[in-house]
């Protein structure tokens, strides 16, 4: 038995369904540049890289994409900002028994979150959301180097609360969360509800995968014992 010391999450897809409200401003950013619209399910597949990929991703319709135009990409991305900013937090949900779950785990651990969304979106969005309270260390992908799957953010959250990466929890959506704590050598539980390009998560190999929120306290439980 050996408890954690402190639990990370992801949120695009862990905490919250964030994808309703990126559908619009993608939307507008396509329209304005002339382009056909993309689907929800495309928007589902393509979360999970960042901004600057998603972007790219939309303007090729492509999944890993090689060549797009750089300066039709660099007027996306501020449309994309620009929309974004308006659209952030209207129809985007909680997952089911998140604020529970988190304000039960809140007692036991002290939580950060790690995500790929950038820092402007992030932090209004946990205050939209009602979470931001339960959280005291928030790392983004643009406050360092390399976003997930590099291991940066969750080695500077280590780093930061001075704890051993080994001794924090990572629960993510996505194979960025799972490769990311693979190589910072954290322990990572997996979500399988939320967006991880179409494939099922437990082909990435996590520590285990949960089909809801509200098994997570048992199941760090449960790993805690087999420590
Ligand atoms: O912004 C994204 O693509 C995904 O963000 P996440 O790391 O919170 O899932
Ligand atoms: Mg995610």
């Amino acid at each position: 038995m050996r408890p954690f010391h402190l639990v990370a999450f992801d949120l695009d897809g862990t905490l919250v369904d964030s994808a309703p409200d990126i559908l619009p401003a993608l939307n507008q950013m396509m329209a304005s540049l002339g382009k056909a619209h993309v689907s929800l399910l495309q928007v589902q597949q393509w979360l999970g890289n960042g901004m600057a990929v998603l972007i790219q991703r939309a303007l090729t319709g492509e999944l890993c994409p090689d060549h797009y135009d750089v300066s039709e990409f660099e007027q996306a991305q501020q449309l994309f900002v620009e929309f974004y900013q308006q659209t952030n937090g209207a129809a985007t949900r909680l997952f089911d028994q998140v604020p529970e779950v988190l304000a039960r785990l809140s007692q036991r651990y002290p939580l950060a979150v790690v995500t790929n969304k950038p820092r402007q979106f992030t932090a209004p969005l946990l205050r939209n959301m009602g979470i931001a309270r339960f959280f005291s260390a928030l790392w983004c992908a643009d406050d360092v180097a390399k976003a997930k799957p590099e291991p940066d953010m969750l080695l500077a959250l280590a780093r930061q609360q001075g704890v051993s990466t080994a001794d924090i929890l990572l629960v993510g959506d996505s194979e960025n969360d799972i490769f990311a704590a693979r190589a910072a050598g954290m322990p990572v539980i997996a979500l399988s509800y939320g967006y991880n390009h179409g494939q099922p998560i437990a082909h990435s190999n996590p520590d285990l995968v949960l089909e809801c929120f509200s098994l997570l306290p048992d199941a760090i439980s449960s790993l805690e014992q087999e420590r």
